[in-house]
């Protein structure tokens, strides 16, 4: 093993959890080998070397998100403080040591992350996916990440074929494709959480990965189940239970921002829920979402710090 050790930072943003690198203070030669050794949940980074744990400084009484051994993925990430806002570049390296384009609980990570180090509660953050507007809340235990605008066009999901991918059966599971960043095919079940037959009694490991490598998805997709528990009709907004299986993960993640956004426009699609607000229930919390008509959608919820420290360089 490398003598060089790397500084890190560990945040979740509702469960999604991520190993954040200052890409600027260290250099990793081989990203995805990192990514590939510390994400992982067996024998990756623990935070119980590095004094995390529930009575751990940073970690909120009873987050039942903090604390897990590896992790959903690295930020590695750049900060330009000469621009107003300040400008942070953010590459995700995934627990495969793939790169995802575009991560909305990963980004609002970053906002939180950058403004540990600044102070500023508004930043622009670089994605593959385009420069995206974040803000933190006043005491930065909530993040908000503009999340571009949800396409259903087939080339842009991308879809192999000519038509929108809408409602239709694929692999065993009904789906629509959506693109909010990434992929998502998403699949509307009855029954919410509270219900023993509902989303939770699918075997999202089983089903999910047919559906994922589909030569319908020449990229690939992550998968979400959803069900919509209250369609906004009422005095709120729609309530979505949602879970989500992750390409580049290859597993189901406690929360998915990209996802959540997708989930809502495919709701929006379909006629499931009233107007462009929804609250999602990935299993690690609630997230607030707005798709609008048209224009950029947007993605809020809590983010936490959970502790840091140094890894290996190269892992082998
Ligand atoms: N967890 C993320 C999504 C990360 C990217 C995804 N796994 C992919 O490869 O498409 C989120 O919060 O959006």
């Amino acid at each position: 093993m490398s003598a060089h050790a790397v500084p890190f930072e560990k945040y979740h943003g509702t469960g999604n959890d991520f190993l954040v690198v200052d890409a600027d203070a260290e250099a990793v030669g081989d990203r995805a080998a990192f990514a590939r050794a510390h994400c992982d949940r067996e024998t990756g980074v623990d935070g119980a070397a590095f004094g995390a744990g529930p009575e751990s400084d940073g970690v909120a009484d009873g987050d039942r998100n903090a604390g897990r051994r590896g992790a959903d993925g690295v930020l590695f990430l750049s900060v330009e403080e000469r621009f107003d806002p300040t400008r942070v570049v953010m590459t995700l390296v995934q627990p495969d040591g793939s790169t995802a384009t575009m991560c909305g609980n990963g980004a609002r990570v970053v906002a939180r992350w950058a403004h540990d180090r600044t102070g500023d509660r508004e930043f622009m953050i670089d994605t593959q996916a385009g420069t995206r507007h974040a803000s933190v809340n006043a005491d930065a235990t909530a993040a908000t990440i503009e999340m571009g605008e949800p396409t259903f066009d087939p080339a842009r999901v991308p879809v192999a074929r000519d038509e929108p991918l809408v409602d239709e059966s694929v692999a065993g599971l009904t789906v629509t494709a959506v693109n909010t960043g990434v992929p998502h095919a998403v699949a509307f079940v009855d029954g919410g959480r509270d219900d023993p037959d509902g989303i939770d009694a699918v075997d999202l490991d089983a089903v999910a990965p047919p559906v994922r490598h589909a030569d319908v998805f020449p990229q690939g997709a992550n998968v979400n189940l959803a069900a919509v528990v209250d369609d906004g009709s009422g005095d709120g907004p729609a309530v979505i239970d949602q879970r989500t299986f992750e390409r580049g993960v290859e597993g189901e993640t406690r929360s998915c921002g990209t996802g959540a956004v997708a989930v809502v426009a495919a709701a929006r699609r379909l006629g499931l829920i009233d107007g462009g607000s929804a609250v999602s229930r990935p299993p690690g919390g609630e997230l607030e979402i707005s798709v609008p008509d048209r224009g950029h959608a947007t993605l809020t919820g809590p983010v936490a710090r959970e502790y840091e420290g140094t890894l290996p360089t190269d892992p082998r």
